[in-house]
Order: structure tokens, then sequence, then C-alpha cells
């Protein structure tokens, strides 16, 4: 199947990126929705520009997960069978994700330009659900290289907080974007805090030839709905059950 991935391939961007517009059905795209908005309540972190539900667990303060299985509904149908078939995690060290972090964006909210940092295998899934969304590409600059490292990824320093976009990422719903390598390790990525996405032309969009849809954008502009992430990785370290208690006796 590498070869079903090489035509989703983003290539004006100088690193991994593929983008494949019709990754999940509508009735799937609505199933998985719905499973989200009926998580209980308290899965859910509110941060000041998005809200945040991770799955299985949140990782310890040393990066490490505490091994336990991601809900089925996470897991079928996108990491069995689709992104299975797509062959991606394959060189992963645990041979498939075993996080999920699961973002939702109002109009208006946002993600500033961070990094995903080296909690985890340098891959990530997303799949894109309930509305179109921008994501901005930074190249990393010597500040941003200072904050690597950082617990869980670090966010750029607000002297950045102008700083022009090098690639934009048009995801649509019901796509899957994977990004990965260089493009995970030498740039920073963000989600700009605004009711619409403007700009959106051939030139400025690197995924315009990728789009499933260009209609809805030829006016160069859309208003923004509520859009929801599924973002699949795998972490590095992982505790098995019987010796996790230290790790919760450490926090
Ligand atoms: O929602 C997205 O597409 C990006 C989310 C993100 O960058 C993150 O959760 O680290
Ligand atoms: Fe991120």
């Amino acid at each position: 199947m590498a070869c079903d991935l090489e035509a989703a391939r983003i290539t004006s961007l100088p690193s991994d990126a593929f983008y494949i517009s019709d990754f999940v059905s509508e009735d799937e795209e609505t199933w998985l929705l719905q499973k989200v908005s009926s998580a209980p309540l308290p899965r859910w972190t509110h941060l000041s520009h998005r809200r945040l539900q991770t799955w299985p667990s949140s990782l310890t303060k040393s990066n490490t997960l505490l091994a336990s299985p991601l809900p089925s509904w996470l897991v079928s149908p996108v990491t069995e069978p689709r992104l299975k078939e797509l062959g991606i995690f394959n060189d992963a060290p645990h041979g498939a994700p075993n996080h999920v972090l699961v973002n939702e964006y109002n109009p208006g909210q946002g993600i500033m330009p961070h990094e995903d940092g080296a909690a985890y295998y340098p891959l990530v899934a997303t799949v894109s659900l309930g509305a179109p969304i921008v994501l901005d590409i930074y190249k990393k600059n010597s500040q941003d290289a200072n904050d690597e490292g950082k617990a869980g990824g670090s966010a750029s320093n607000m002297a950045d907080h102008n700083r022009k976009p090098q690639y934009r990422i048009l995801q649509e719903r019901r796509s899957l974007l994977i990004t990965r390598a260089d493009l995970y390790t030498d740039y920073l990525h963000g989600i700009a805090e605004t009711t619409k996405d403007e700009d959106l032309t051939a030139d400025t969009i690197c995924n315009w030839d990728l789009l499933r849809e260009k209609n809805p954008y030829r006016a160069g502009w859309y208003q923004r709905e509520t859009r929801t992430s599924l973002t699949y990785r795998d972490v590095l370290k992982v505790a098995k059950m019987g010796n996790s208690l230290k790790f919760l006796g450490g926090r």
C-alpha cells in the first residue's frame, strides 16, 4: 500500500507530509463526532483556546504512557484497517498508534505555534472532523531550538507572535494529514485564532491539488465552524501496569 501513500504526498513541502481528502465517510464522521461528544465531561481538559481529550490517558511527568488500549471507537475504522493498510506506523516502535489527542476548536480558537516534542515517535496522523481548518507550518528559529525537549512539546516565545507561516495546509473535514520526520522535528505547527481562514489559493495552500473540493474556497476564504481533530501518535516510553506504581508514585 506504500504506493497509495506516494500519490498523497504534498510535494511542495520540503519533508514528509501526506494528505488524503476522503479518509473517513460522512457516516463515520457523524459517528466519530458523536463518540467524542458522548465522552464523560471530566474527559475534557479546558484550555484557553480549545478543549482537549487525551486517550487512553495523560502521560506521566517523565513522558511515559501507562499501558492501556485505546477505546475501540478510536481504533476501528481509523487505525484498523485504514492506517494499518497505509503502513505508516510500521517503523514506529510499537508498530501502531498508542495515544490520541482529540482537539476541538470553535470559531476564533486555535493553537499557538509549537512542536509536539520528544515524547512521541516523529509521526502524527490527524483525522479532521466537522469543518475545515488551516494548519500553519513555521520553520524553527534558534529560540525554538532552545525550547526543544520540553515535556509534551513546547510553545514558541511571544516574540514570534507575528511570525508568518512558511507553509499552509488546508485540512478538509473527513481528511487525513500525516506529518513526519523533518517536518515533525524541524518545524512548528499552529492554527490561527480566527473566525475566517483567508488568502486561500493554489499558491498559498500547499495541498491545493489534493483537495476533495475546491469550490467552497473559490472566494479565497471561508467562515470557521467547530472543527475536531483526532491526532494519532506513538508514545515512545510505555510502562506496563505491573511496573506502573513507581511511575504513579513519582507524579
Ligand atoms: O488540531 C490539529 O490539527 C493540531 C493539534 C496539535 O497540534 C496538537 O494537538 O499537538
Ligand atoms: Fe501539535
